[in-house]
């Protein structure tokens, strides 16, 4: 057998698509300011393709993304915190009531709760499928419900979830103006509708309910998986626990008072759970390739010829041993940063839901749950868990 030599940092994983692997590589390639375009192939994922996530065209792209980035500036989404804390007091209440009660339903709202989730999570399943055969999703549209319910029950489920977006993006564009002025935080379909500054042909419907159907496939997996998994890994290693339930302790001595987003990242162990837990979670799991239309790319002494698909996968950097020591190992004290539209509301959502569960439970303790049970197996984008019909357990 002739030695085969370890193949370099560039693979060519399809005919008109490369990986590269080199962690010092990763911040050029997704510089913002680099204009190139998402790769259609691989974005088309979703079946949406208005929503900015799923936007190819680095133009177009572009007019969306600067649409939406007021709202979701660490200014904008600080006025959003009472109602997330408001939220998350929710959460600590119903905790507390199940555990008192043993009772174990955490989502008391049956058709905003698991149908929500299991509606989306059937997109998620269905995702490569739809990336191989977009066709899918208009055919499905187009077909009776019960030929789609026959054919392909998740197809179905994610249809009612689209009318689903539909019907309460139309209900919020037809509100009365004061009750939607009124709310003390602004509203992203309704101002996009409004503005003065968004372009006709993206205040068409579709491309409302679109963007709204992206904001949320990208919005409420990806912090729920990731605060799923850093409770997991907190729980799994006492002494983090202890060390993190200390630093609450006397960060927060009044459990009605919980600190704003600002002070909460400031607590240096807390941030490190954080910012770790992120890491491991990793988020988009997968390539994300981006596209020269016209130009060659450059990488080292590679010239990469225009319109080659050029992706690199997150998990190589987060799991690579040279980056972080033992990669696999929840280590709160060293550090790591994320980047998307959507960070501020994240590290709100994260930094409030940690603080205020971690302390107002600081002996919760795992019950029948796993490494196995948090371990992404499903490159949807973002990585899943399996799915299953384990609950929440007390
Ligand atoms: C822990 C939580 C989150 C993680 C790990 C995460 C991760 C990511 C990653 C890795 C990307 C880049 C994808 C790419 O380049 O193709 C991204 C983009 C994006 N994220 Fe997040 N995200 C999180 C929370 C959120 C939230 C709360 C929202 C709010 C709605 C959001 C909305 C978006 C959008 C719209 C994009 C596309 C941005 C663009 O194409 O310009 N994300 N996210």
């Amino acid at each position: 057998m002739p030695n085969t030599p370890p193949p370099g940092p560039i693979v060519r994983i399809s005919p008109n698509e490369l990986h590269i692997l080199d962690p010092d590589y990763y911040d050029t390639l997704y510089n913002q300011t680099n204009r190139l375009d998402k790769s259609d192939y691989f974005y088309r994922t979703l079946g949406n393709p208005y929503a900015v996530f799923n936007t190819s065209p680095a133009s177009l792209h572009r007019i969306r993304r600067s649409a939406l980035n007021p709202f979701f500036s660490a200014q904008v989404i600080s006025r959003f915190r009472p109602h997330l804390q408001h939220a998350t007091d929710r959460l600590c209440a119903r905790m507390a009531a199940c555990a008192a009660h043993d009772e174990l339903d955490l989502l008391d709202r049956e058709d905003w709760g698991r149908t929500f989730y299991a509606a989306y999570r059937s997109l998620w399943d269905l995702s490569p499928l739809i990336r191989q055969f977009p066709v899918i999703m208009t055919t499905a549209m187009a077909m009776p419900r019960w030929m789609t319910a026959v054919l392909n029950p998740k197809a179905l489920e994610v249809m009612d979830l689209l009318a689903a977006v539909d019907e309460e993006t139309l209900r919020l564009l037809r509100s009365d103006p004061a009750e939607v002025e009124k709310k003390p935080y602004p509203v992203v379909m309704w101002e996009l509708a409004k503005s003065e500054v968004t372009p006709p042909e993206e205040k068409r419907f579709e491309v409302l309910t679109m963007q709204a159907n992206g904001l949320l496939s990208a919005g409420f997996e990806t912090t729920g998986a990731a605060l799923a998994h850093m409770t997991y890994c907190v729980l799994a290693n006492p002494k983090t626990q202890q060390k993190l339930v200390r630093e609450l302790e006397e960060a927060i001595p009044d459990l009605a008072n919980v600190p704003s987003w600002q002070v909460l990242e400031k607590l240096p162990y807390l941030s490190s759970v954080v910012k770790e837990g992120l890491r491991l979670t990793i988020g988009a799991v997968s390539r994300l390739p981006r596209v020269n239309r016209t130009d060659y790319m450059r990488y080292k002494d590679w010239q990469i010829p225009p319109n080659t698909a050029v992706g690199m996968a997150a998990l190589y950097v987060v799991k690579n041993p040279d980056v972080f020591h033992d990669p696999e190992a929840f280590i709160p004290e060293r550090k790591g940063t994320r980047s998307c539209i959507g960070i501020n509301l994240a590290y709100v959502e994260l930094y409030s839901v940690m603080a205020t569960m971690f302390r107002r439970f600081p002996n919760l303790e795992l019950f029948e749950t796993t490494h196995e049970d948090t371990e992404g197996i499903h490159d949807y984008f973002a990585p899943m868990v399996r799915s299953g019909d384990k609950e929440l357990k007390r």
